[in-house]
């Protein structure tokens, strides 16, 4: 796509496009005809998590642009960054997907899965039924508080790193290096994996 100028010998009825609109579709274009890696979070600590984690990776797979690519293991987690005892624990797992989707459409979609359980924000790291997190978009860094990326407290959270290492042993997580290295500083303490239990990868 190209800005129409003003003026010139165009047709004077048609209305100049502005460059700042060129840009946005010019970006979109590219995006939709080259699939990007994203790994996104999910995690639920109220009502039947297990149930719900499946329904939201089911839900992203029935995303138009949107292809799921792998599903981590289940780990059972203590809530992180509250009071310990305060909350139920999680049950946390992974997605890595390709999708033609720009970020912003892939938050809003993440933000609808929500919804679509009954997602009430009210309290900041309150329980919730599910959370859908963009812990990363191919190696896109941005500090738009809007859509940070990558995730903002993804390097420090046992509870993306290991079921993301799981599924991609070789992970970086852009800007702050190799997503094994970040998960030996943290640690595995406060995260179990549960063998007994596994999400479907949608056929
Ligand atoms: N990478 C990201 N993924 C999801 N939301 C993000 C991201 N960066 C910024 N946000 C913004 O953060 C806002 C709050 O998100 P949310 O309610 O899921 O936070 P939280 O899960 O309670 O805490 P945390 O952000 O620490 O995971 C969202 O409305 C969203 O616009
Ligand atoms: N264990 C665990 N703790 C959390 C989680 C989560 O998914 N798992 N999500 C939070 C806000 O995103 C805050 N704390």
């Amino acid at each position: 796509m190209t800005a129409s100028l003003a003026g010139g010998h165009s047709d004077p009825t048609v209305q100049p496009v502005p460059a700042s609109v060129v840009e946005k579709v010019d970006a979109a274009d590219t995006t939709l005809h080259n699939p990007q890696r994203a790994v996104l979070s999910l995690g639920s600590n109220l009502g039947n998590r297990l149930e719900t984690l499946q329904a939201a990776v089911d839900a992203l797979e029935d995303t138009p642009g949107v292809r799921v690519k792998a599903v981590s293991p289940v780990y059972e987690t203590e809530p992180w960054g509250v009071e310990p005892g305060s909350q139920p624990s999680y049950f946390n797992a992974v997605v890595v997907l390709k999708t033609t989707l720009p970020p912003s459409s892939l938050l809003e979609r993440a933000h609808a899965i929500e919804e679509a359980f009954h997602r009430v924000r009210d309290e900041r790291w309150g329980p919730r039924t599910l959370d859908v997190d963009i812990v990363a978009y191919a190696d896109t860094v941005s500090d738009d508080p809007r859509l940070t990326l990558p995730h903002p407290r993804a390097h420090e959270r046992a509870f993306v790193l290991a079921p993301w290492h799981d599924v991609d042993p070789e992970a970086e997580l852009p800007g702050r290096g190799p997503v094994a290295g970040l998960l030996d500083i943290v640690t595995r303490d406060g995260v179990t994996a549960r063998k007994d239990l596994e999400l479907r990868l949608p056929e």
